[in-house]
């Protein structure tokens, strides 16, 4: 539905001479129906990537192809035209303050030339599904900060696009109205049978709703995937960035061996458990880590310390490793820095 080939955009540097690559030769698909983040550091281009979909900033070279329509190669009129097939969520909401909850849905149909009953019957129809159909007559003014993103995605929707592009959609927002606009996101894309591509700098909303991840840094896709299989390796900076490492300090000046663990749907933890106190009869505690469900399934990274006779670890841990588990011993000397991966 969004492919991206090679896409670099160069700006001219805003306070000194010369040229900011912000985004640098970029390749991502995002299949119809899918939920796709963008994550990244501030300053990664992100905000610019988002932009190139829809090609509010042309790519200084590259292409961009929704729904099958390669926009790059039209001109600015029929780019005009096939925005409309791509609703757009900003992080301030950009909703008219002289204008009603209604009058803002309705904008965007009346710049479509929507006559003025249909643009109302939509209106109202758009409210209700994002749960506001009793604040049509509201003024932005009277509406918290989670209401006002309703609005914006009812305005979003209201010329019936196929794709939704959310920059930074929830990062004005309070905890509580950041999980109700994500859960509005997730249902409005089940049931609009939308494609959605997120930009965001919490890593917390690309697990709560993202079915595939890209991270970008300094313009470049560093790693991407589908979360089910990201979070299944050991190591990637995406992984890495889903999925905090344990504590610095969690094994560091105690005996035994301490044993770096991704817990993943088909490998949970107590698969581990079960061969190094069942099996070894060794005494087993966690040392730092988490598990959480995400994307369906439950993954973390945990960090055990395992005492008592250690004799036969290593073959039970290279038996595990064989059965697809994924354990490592933390070296010695190194553990703390090692157990949060930051000497990698
Ligand atoms: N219109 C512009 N003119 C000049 N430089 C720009 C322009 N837009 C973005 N940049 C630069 O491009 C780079 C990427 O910016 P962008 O806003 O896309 O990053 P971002 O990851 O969205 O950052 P943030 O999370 O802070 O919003 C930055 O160095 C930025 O200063």
């Amino acid at each position: 539905m969004i492919d991206l080939h090679d896409v670099r955009k160069v700006f001219p540097a805003r306070r000194r001479s010369g040229e900011v690559v912000a985004v640098d030769g970029v390749t991502l698909q995002v299949e119809a129906g899918e939920f796709a983040g963008v994550v990244g550091p501030s300053g990664s281009g992100k905000s610019t990537l988002v932009r190139l979909v829809n090609l509010l900033e042309r790519p200084t070279s590259g292409s961009v192809t929704v729904d099958g329509r390669v926009l790059t190669d039209l001109p600015d009129d029929q780019v005009r035209q096939a925005r409309r097939s791509i609703g757009m969520v900003f992080q301030h909401f950009e909703l008219l303050d002289s204008r009603t909850a209604a009058g803002n849905v309705e904008h965007p149909l009346e710049l479509a030339g929507v006559g003025r009953a249909e643009r109302r019957r939509r209106a109202v129809e758009l409210l209700d599904l994002v749960g506001l159909g009793e604040r049509a007559d509201a003024h932005p003014g009277q509406l918290s900060g989670g209401q006002k993103q309703r609005v914006a995605i009812a305005r979003a929707l209201a010329v019936r696009p196929k794709v939704l592009l959310c920059d930074e959609a929830t990062s004005a927002l309070d905890q509580a109205s950041t999980t109700g606009v994500l859960e509005l996101l997730r249902r409005v894309r089940s049931e609009l049978g939308l494609t959605v591509l997120l930009i965001t700098h919490e890593m917390a909303v690309v697990k709560a709703v993202c079915d595939s991840a890209v991270l970008l840094e300094r313009g470049r896709v560093v790693d991407s995937g589908r979360l089910s299989e990201v979070l299944t390796r050991e190591h990637s900076p995406l992984s890495d960035a889903l999925l905090p490492a344990p504590l610095a300090d969690a094994g560091a000046g105690h005996s035994g061996v301490l044993l770096r663990v991704t817990v993943t749907d088909r490998t949970p933890e107590t698969v581990v458990l079960q061969t190094l106190i069942g099996q070894l009869g060794l005494a087993v505690e966690v040392a730092g880590g988490s598990v959480e469900t995400v994307a369906g399934g439950r993954y973390g990274r945990l960090l055990l310390r395992a005492t008592g006779d250690l004799s036969r670890l290593d073959g039970a841990l290279r038996g595990l490793r064989d059965d697809g588990v994924l354990i490592e011993a933390v070296p010695r000397d190194t553990d703390a820095v090692a157990a949060t991966g930051a000497g990698r």
